[in-house]
Parts: structure tokens; sequence; C-alpha cells
């Protein structure tokens, strides 16, 4: 009953997939009720589904899907923020003999997802003026966590100026436009794509990233 009057007062949310990328939103958060996050799961398939039926069950103004993500080389370094400038379903599509083909160009609707454009520059500007590095650039959902560097080259030439790639973005996006609310995306970045490196992830340093963009979004949401 607590947490129905919670969603009911709460103006946005916030949708993580583990406990750990939860806590830290909540950290920076400190205690905000205009707030509501839940733990949505790993992948596309949960997130869209926690999603969509936190939306039957509350009115929410925005949701922002927030959590850990890896880094392109050049564009967004371990620790830094990255906020979506749109979403997009990298590797939702068809091979073929020449090349990759997203599901814009099978004529099955858009791999992109238009995010709150103004909002999410809002506070990538916030993040900025609080010292933390912060690009506004698109991010990749992907099905896979990418592993080696032919496939980080492949995907940064299928969206070029991609920054960061994670595994919810496109599912809770597709919830919000389902629901027509607006959606974005944050990202504190724990490892770089490209070869598989997992003792190089440094989560810690993702978790505190996400801590700051949590309390970046008290002065704007
Ligand atoms: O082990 C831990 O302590 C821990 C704490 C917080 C989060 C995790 C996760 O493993 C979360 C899985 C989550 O991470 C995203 N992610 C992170 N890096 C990448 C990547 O390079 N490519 C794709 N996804 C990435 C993803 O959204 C997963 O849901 C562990």
């Amino acid at each position: 009953m607590e947490n129905v009057q919670r969603a009911e007062e709460a103006r946005c949310l916030i949708v993580t997939s583990v406990e750990a990328e939860l806590e830290a939103v909540k950290r920076g958060l400190g205690g905000s009720e205009r707030f509501h996050i839940l733990v949505g799961g790993v992948g596309q398939a949960a997130a869209a589904a926690s999603t969509a039926a936190a939306l039957a069950l509350g009115r929410y103004e925005r949701v922002i899907t927030m959590g850990i993500g890896g880094g392109f080389q050049g564009a967004a370094d371990i620790g830094t923020v990255v906020v979506a400038s749109e979403i997009v379903a990298a590797d939702l599509g068809a091979e073929s003999a020449d090349g990759f083909m997203l599901i814009d160009e099978l004529g099955f609707g858009s791999a992109r997802m238009t995010v709150d454009e103004s909002m999410s520059r809002r506070i990538a500007a916030a993040l900025t003026a609080r010292g933390i590095v912060a690009a506004y650039a698109p991010v990749l959902t992907v099905s896979t966590v990418t592993g080696t560097a032919d496939t980080a080259a492949a995907l940064v030439a299928r969206i070029p100026g991609a920054a960061a790639e994670a595994m919810e973005g496109y599912g809770v996006a597709a919830a919000a436009k389902l629901m027509k609310v607006p959606v974005l995306e944050i990202r504190g970045i724990s490892n770089a794509v490209g070869p598989r490196d997992r003792d190089a992830w440094r989560i810690k340093d993702a978790l505190q990233a996400l801590e700051a963009a949590g309390a970046a979004l008290t002065g704007v949401i």
C-alpha cells in the first residue's frame, strides 16, 4: 500500500536493471518523493514488461531508464555519464551478404526511439555544471554485450556518434511509447565497449556516476 501511494505521488518513473543501480540512483535522489524507482531486470524484455506494468498502475510524467553501460572508445570514458540523444536498438534487424539491416530497412517500424530532448539536454548540462563529464549522444540497446573490437567497430559504423551501449533502453522506450509517456536514458560508464575483459569493469566508478546523475535529476525535474 505504501508503495502504491508513493507511485501515485511520484512524477517520474526510474527503471534500473539491478538493485545496485537502484541504490546508487536512490542515494543521488536523496529521498525526493518526486521519483519512483524500480528494478526492471536485465535485458529488453524484462525492462519492457516491468515498465509497462508500472506505467499501467501509476501516473507518471516521464520514465527514465538508468544504469551502468559500456562506453565507446573516444566517446565516453569509464566513470563518465552518457545522456541519450536517442535510443537505438542496434542489433534488431537482419544480417545479409551486404551487411546488417536495422528493422527500419525491413519495414517493421523503427530501431530509433525519440527521447525527451529538452529534458535530456538539461540533465547533461546540470551534470556538467556539477563537474561531471557528461556526453549527450545516441545510446545503443543490444541483446549481447559486445565482446570484440570488430563488433564495436561495426556498431559505430551502423550508428555514427554512438557513445554507449546497454541492454534495456529500447525495451523501456517501447513501453513508454505505448503508454504515451516521454522517455530518457542515462548511463554511468563501467567499461569500454570492445574485447571482453570483465576484470577491467569499474562498477564502483559507474555507480558513483549514476549517483551524481540522480543528484542532478533533483535539480531539473
Ligand atoms: O556486479 C555488480 O556489482 C554489478 C553492479 C551493478 C550492475 C551490474 C551489471 O552487470 C548490470 C548489467 C547491466 O549492465 C549494462 N551494461 C554494462 N556494460 C555493458 C556493456 O558493455 N554492454 C551492454 N550492457 C552493459 C546492461 O544494461 C546490463 O543490464 C553488476
